[in-house]
């Protein structure tokens, strides 16, 4: 008869098949029961992948030893090991998902002083844009309290789960993932500053992002802990400022690069947003919020304007109704193309270099 202790003897000395460790020290024996009276043993594992061919042969493994030794049935189950314990014992060589969506993505968050002047906008229509133009594209609605991308895209999809993933939803193209998926019935998030870091942990390691060129990020607006984070945790991830003509939020803009440059993160450049209003019977331009302020900070910071946008709405389109994505042969949609070209040509030159 074969007692737990054996059994746990026996599970120990097998090795996870991604980390060549035994799971005595993997700490992947998460539960065992045998019952006498049916000689039946029934065992959890965790392992560092789940799902795979390596899988299967280790439940044949696990069976065929466990009725060796004396078992008339096995029930296996597997579970994913968490991810802190796989760093601990990722063999050389191996990279985690995250590490090469670190190595293999141009990541770029879109920041702004001010609240309200365009940023979650311009992240959405630059997703588009990239995507237009053939690039794989994710975008992460790290705006955790103020999440809106979801709605400005017109999202009524909910990701699903795969295994132990969270696959984002699929939209023009682009891969998105949010806050907003998870809260029911537009409730606010009330959440303090380590939990935030912890759900942007998440977003980027439980999420199959897939393989892709950019991944932009909506920041919250300001310098606030999630701006921190995003800086912390993606030490090669490079910005993008979004501000308004206005010289006062030209003046708070230029604290969220500030922090930028001072956390060693490269400013691709600047978007003035809501620059004027072009009168569509006249062609007049009027400077409604002042004129000058992504000129100066562009300048400020050192880096190029990449571009300015107009006021003015997307065509409402019944079918694909996405409240805030320029059409591509909307004005703007054409000056949000000229953008992301010139993001390509900046990032591809790097790459290059
Ligand atoms: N160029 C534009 N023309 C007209 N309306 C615009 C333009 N850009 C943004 N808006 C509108 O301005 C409002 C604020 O935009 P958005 O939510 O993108 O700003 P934000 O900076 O991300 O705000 P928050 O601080 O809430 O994150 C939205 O209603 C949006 O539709």
């Amino acid at each position: 008869m074969l007692t737990e202790e054996k059994v746990r003897e026996i599970l120990g000395e097998i090795e996870d098949p991604i980390l060549h460790k035994p799971l005595k020290e993997t700490g992947g024996i998460l539960e065992i029961k045998v019952k006498e009276e049916k000689n039946h043993v029934s065992v959890k594992v965790a392992i560092a992948k789940t799902g795979t061919a390596e899988q299967i042969q280790m439940q044949s493994n696990i069976v065929n030893r466990l009725k060796n030794a004396g078992a008339a049935t096995v029930g296996i189950r597997f579970a994913q090991l968490p991810d802190e314990v796989i760093e601990r014992f990722r063999p050389e060589g191996i990279e985690s998902e995250f590490e090469k969506l670190l190595k293999n993505t141009a990541i770029i968050a879109v920041a702004s002083g001010k609240g309200g002047v365009g940023k979650s906008t311009v992240s959405v229509n630059l997703a588009v844009s990239l995507a237009r133009m053939g690039r794989k594209v994710g975008l992460l609605d790290a705006d955790i309290y103020g999440f809106s991308v979801p709605d400005m895209m017109g999202i009524v999809d909910r990701p699903v789960v795969r295994g132990e993933k969270i696959i984002p939803v699929d939209r023009f193209g682009v891969k998105v993932m949010s806050m907003a998926f998870f809260v029911e019935d537009n409730s606010p998030v009330i959440w303090r500053g380590p939990m935030l870091g912890k759900m942007l942990n998440n977003f980027f390691r439980e999420v199959e992002w897939g393989d892709l060129d950019y991944l932009f990020l909506d920041l919250p607006p300001g310098t606030g802990d999630v701006a921190l984070d995003v800086h912390q945790m993606l030490p090669a991830c490079k910005e993008i400022i979004v501000t308004t003509p206005h010289p006062t939020s030209a003046f708070v803009a230029a604290r969220a690069g500030t922090m930028a440059l001072k956390t060693n993160h490269e400013i691709l450049g600047v978007i003035e947003n809501m620059s004027y209003f072009e009168s569509r019977t006249t062609g007049k331009k009027e400077y409604v919020f002042g004129k000058g302020g992504g000129k100066k900070l562009a300048e400020e910071l050192g880096v190029p304007l990449l571009g300015q946008i107009p006021l003015e709405q997307p065509y409402w389109d019944d079918e694909e109704f996405a409240p805030s994505v320029y059409q591509i042969d909307h004005p703007i949609g054409k000056i949000y193309f000229k953008i992301a070209e010139k993001i390509d040509d900046l990032i591809m030159e790097k790459e290059k270099n």
